[in-house]
């Protein structure tokens, strides 16, 4: 038998990919009393959507192609609504720097060579910046630090700072540059510049053959430019259709059902789950790794240290539903620089991605690294509200009352690659492998923290454990 433990989206996908290829019998257990993990949406009575967690869906490389080969998988392609590339939600990100909304520079060539406020001098000023700064040798660097060196101190911290914002809730000070710029950091390394880096790579780069793909939906989000995509009636339709799917294929879902403790033993491993102990054939975390270090620590402290210090941050969301088209202009919403000082990370338009007749829907993201420092450690529902509705006044200067809100604490929900997370987890998975643990590692602790990146996980960890079986 085959435990997965977690019934997140990493969970769930580990539980469909092994019921598409074993017949071996798999229990998946999930300490909640419901699947989906961070993925989770509220209807509500007049049909709007909140999300609490993530809501759109990236369709790009080979991880979104697998997702979008999911979706075909479950039949959800008519569910799918995708965002072109020349929708205002694609074109259109904001930063709020002094008081002031400025649009973030867009995919077009010519944005480069004005110069676009809060920046003091065009950008195309940063590509001269990088052939003149000396290269630093380093095995790794915040993300900060390199933007700082190669492009200058606006770029790190108007477009950098936000961005890390808007992806990990972090401080883009202690992110690796590997989590979002591994090969302008490698440009750097091999050849002095980001510049140069690039200029080699495309000199060397033999001709691609066309990219082959057997997804339909794929083809098509190629062949529409989609940059993003979500469900039609909200992202939890994913976990909620793949939870039907493996119920159907006779997963045994364990709900309300902590795992306590692992124990390890020769090609088996004994789980402790509510008081009572039973054994497997092979185990597939997608827990957290701060989760997965508590149960393992006792026979493994060595691994057990490694998975604790990968730090998560808290974000609070808040949904905002409001009578009235109010948004001054469309745009996929706004991010707050950390050096504003301010507790709001970013705020979401929804209804420009998503309209719903003559109403406003917002998403206020909070706290993130900061969140201990403007919430401490336990904020009332109503302090978040309050404080919520508050920067959507002062910032987008909507003063009625919203009609419908919800707000969702969402406590260590996204995991942080601070600098060294990379050799960390070559660490952490050399030690699996050196100790012959029957344990694979999935989710969004490890190789990346999007729905995408968490789903090619499962895959590869179950493709690697039938490999490992048939060998
Ligand atoms: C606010 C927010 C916005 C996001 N936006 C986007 C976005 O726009 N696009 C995108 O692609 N991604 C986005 N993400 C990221 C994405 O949602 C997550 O990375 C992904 O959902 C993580 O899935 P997971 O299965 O790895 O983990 P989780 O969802 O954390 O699932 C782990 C599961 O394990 C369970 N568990 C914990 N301990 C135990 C135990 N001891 N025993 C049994 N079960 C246990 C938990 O209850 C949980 O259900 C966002 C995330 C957040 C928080
Ligand atoms: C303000 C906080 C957050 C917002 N979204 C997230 C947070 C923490 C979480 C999140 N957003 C993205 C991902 C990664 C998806 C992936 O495929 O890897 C995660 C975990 C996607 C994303 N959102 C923004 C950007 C620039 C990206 C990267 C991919 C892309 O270009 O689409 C921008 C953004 N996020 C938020 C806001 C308000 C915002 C911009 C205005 C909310």
């Amino acid at each position: 038998m085959y435990v997965v433990l977690g019934g997140g989206i990493g969970g769930l996908s580990a539980v469909h990919y092994l019921k598409k290829s074993t017949w071996k019998h798999v229990k998946l257990i999930e300490a909640s009393n419901r699947l989906g993990g961070w993925i989770q949406t509220t209807r509500t009575p007049r049909g709007f959507i909140f999300e609490h967690g993530p809501r759109t869906v990236r369709p790009k490389g080979v991880a979104g192609e697998n997702t979008l080969a999911l979706i075909e998988d479950l039949g959800l392609v008519s569910r799918v609504v995708p965002i072109t590339h020349n929708h205002p939600a694609a074109q259109n990100r904001f930063i709020y720097v002094n008081k002031a909304l400025y649009a973030l520079p867009s995919s077009n060539i010519c944005s480069v060579f004005v110069t676009q406020p809060p920046f003091t001098k065009p950008l195309i000023s940063a590509l001269f910046h990088d052939l003149k700064a000396p290269k630093k040798l380093l095995k790794d660097d915040s993300v900060y630090d390199f933007v700082e060196r190669r492009l200058g101190k606006e770029i790190a911290e108007y477009a950098v700072c936000p961005l890390v914002c808007g992806i990990c809730a972090g401080d883009a000070k202690e992110i690796t540059v590997k989590f979002l710029m591994k090969s302008l950091f490698e440009a750097e390394q091999a050849h002095g510049s980001i510049v140069k880096g690039i200029l080699m790579n495309a000199i060397k780069r033999k001709s691609n053959s066309p990219f082959r793909t057997k997804c339909e939906l794929f083809k098509t989000a190629v062949k529409e430019k989609w940059n993003v995509w979500s469900l039609d009636g909200g992202l939890e339709l994913l976990p909620e259709t793949l939870t039907s799917s493996i119920k159907n294929q006779q997963a045994d879902v364990l709900l309300s059902s902590p795992c306590e403790e692992i124990v390890f033993q020769t090609g088996k491993a004994s789980l402790k789950v509510r008081g009572n102990v039973f054994e497997c054939d092979h185990v597939i975390s997608s827990l957290p790794a701060k989760q997965l270090a508590l149960l393992i620590a006792k026979q493994h402290p060595e691994l057990g240290e490694e998975l604790s210090s990968i730090p998560t941050v808290t974000v609070a969301v808040v949904n905002l539903q409001f009578e009235g088209r109010l948004l001054r202009q469309d745009a996929f919403g706004l991010l707050v620089p950390p050096s504003e000082d301010l507790p709001i990370l970013g705020i979401v338009f929804d209804t420009c991605c998503f309209p719903k007749g003559d109403n406003t829907v917002l998403t206020v993201m909070m706290g993130g690294r900061w969140f201990e420092k403007f919430f401490g450690e336990d904020p009332t529902p109503d302090t978040l509200l309050n404080i919520a509705v508050h920067h959507v006044r002062s910032i987008l200067h909507i003063s009625s009352a919203p009609e419908a809100h919800n707000v969702s604490l969402l406590n260590n929900c996204i995991p942080q690659y601070v600098v060294g997370h990379h050799e960390r987890i070559e660490r952490i998975k050399t030690y699996v492998n050196n100790h012959n643990l029957p344990l694979s590692l999935v989710g969004a602790s490890y190789d990346g923290v999007g729905i995408n990146d968490v789903i090619l996980s499962a895959r590869t960890a179950v493709e690697s454990l039938i490999k490992d079986i048939q060998t």
